[in-house]
C-alpha cells in the first residue's frame, strides 16, 4: 500500500510508535501499518532506552534497535527513530514530546499506542500534559476493552474521541482516535518466554529477526545473556 502513504513532502502528521520493542513482533508491525494505511502518514517506530514502570529490557538498546532495523527494512512507510536512544536517562514520553516542541511547536504530532498502553495512561509522568503536546491513536489489543476505563481516561476519552483521522491534521495536539484495526495476539512476553523455554517462536516475528535472535543469543536464559554486537 505504500502509494496510499502521503510522500509529497507537505508538512503534515508526524506519526511516533514508542515501545520497548523488546524483541519487535508481528503484532507491532500489524498495528504500525494498521496507522499507516488509515492515517496515510508514515510510522516511525521509537524504541525507549530505558523505559519507565517496567523491568530492565532483555536486549539492549542496540539490539533492540538493530532487530527494529530488520523488520522495518522491507516496510514501506515504516522506520526507526533513536531520538530516545540519543539521550540519557529515562524515556519519559512527555520529555520527548517537549523536546520533539521545541522544534516544532504547531506541527500536528500523533503517539500511536496499544490500548493496555492507553489503559495505563494515568501513570505515565505528567499524563494530562500529554494531550497538549501530541495526539492518540490507540490501538486495540486483545484482553485491554477500552470500554473499562478508570473515570478519568474514559472522560478524556469521550471529550476528544475522534473518528475521522483528518481532525488530527487539523490541530497539533488534542485529539483521541481508536484504530480499530484487526487484533493480534502476540506479546514480546510471550515471546521470550517462549525463547527462553525453547518452544515454537520463530513464526511470531519477520524472519530476518528470529534469524538476529538466533545468532545473538538473545532471550535464551529469559534474561539479556547476548553475543556483543
Ligand atoms: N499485539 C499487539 N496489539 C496491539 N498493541 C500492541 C501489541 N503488542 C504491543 N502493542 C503495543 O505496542 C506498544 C509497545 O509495546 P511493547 O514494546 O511493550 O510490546 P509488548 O508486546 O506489550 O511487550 P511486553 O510483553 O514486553 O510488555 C505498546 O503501546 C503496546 O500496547
Ligand atoms: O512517560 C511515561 O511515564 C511512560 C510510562 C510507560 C510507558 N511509556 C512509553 O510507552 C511506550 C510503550 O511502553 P512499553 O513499556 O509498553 O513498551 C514506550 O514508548 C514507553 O516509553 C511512557
Amino acid at each position: 500500500m505504500s502509494g496510499a502513504v502521503e510522500t509529497s513532502g507537505r508538512p503534515g502528521l508526524l506519526l511516533l510508535y514508542g515501545g520497548t520493542f523488546d524483541p519487535v513482533h508481528n503484532g507491532h508491525l500489524a498495528i504500525a501499518r494498521a496507522a499507516r494505511d488509515r492515517l496515510r502518514r508514515p510510522v516511525r517506530m521509537m524504541p525507549a532506552a530505558d523505559p519507565p514502570h517496567r523491568p530492565p529490557p532483555g536486549a539492549d538498546a542496540r539490539h533492540r534497535a538493530a532487530m527494529l532495523r530488520l523488520a522495518v527494512a522491507e516496510e514501506p512507510g515504516l522506520s526507526v527513530d533513536l531520538r530516545e536512544l540519543e539521550r540519557d536517562g529515562r524515556s519519559y514520553t512527555v520529555d520527548t514530546l517537549r523536546a520533539l516542541r521545541r522544534a516544532e511547536p504547531a506541527a500536528p504530532v500523533a503517539l500511536l499506542m496499544g490500548a493496555d498502553s492507553f489503559a495505563g495512561l494515568m501513570s505515565w509522568k505528567d499524563w494530562r500534559d500529554l494531550f497538549s503536546l501530541a495526539h492518540l491513536v490507540v490501538a486495540e489489543r486483545a484482553g485491554n476493552a477500552l470500554d473499562d476505563l478508570p473515570a478519568p481516561l474514559a472522560a478524556e476519552l469521550d471529550a476528544r474521541g475522534c473518528a475521522d483521522p483528518a481532525a488530527l491534521e487539523g490541530g497539533p495536539a488534542g485529539r483521541i482516535l481508536r484504530l480499530g484495526q484487526p487484533l493480534s495476539g502476540e506479546s514480546a512476553t510471550g515471546l521470550r518466554a517462549l525463547v527462553a523455554a525453547g518452544g515454537d517462536w520463530r513464526a511470531l516475528v519477520p524472519a530476518p529477526v528470529a534469524g538476529y535472535i538466533d545468532r545473538h543469543g538473545l532471550y535464551r536464559d529469559g534474561g539479556d545473556t547476548a553475543a556483543p554486537l
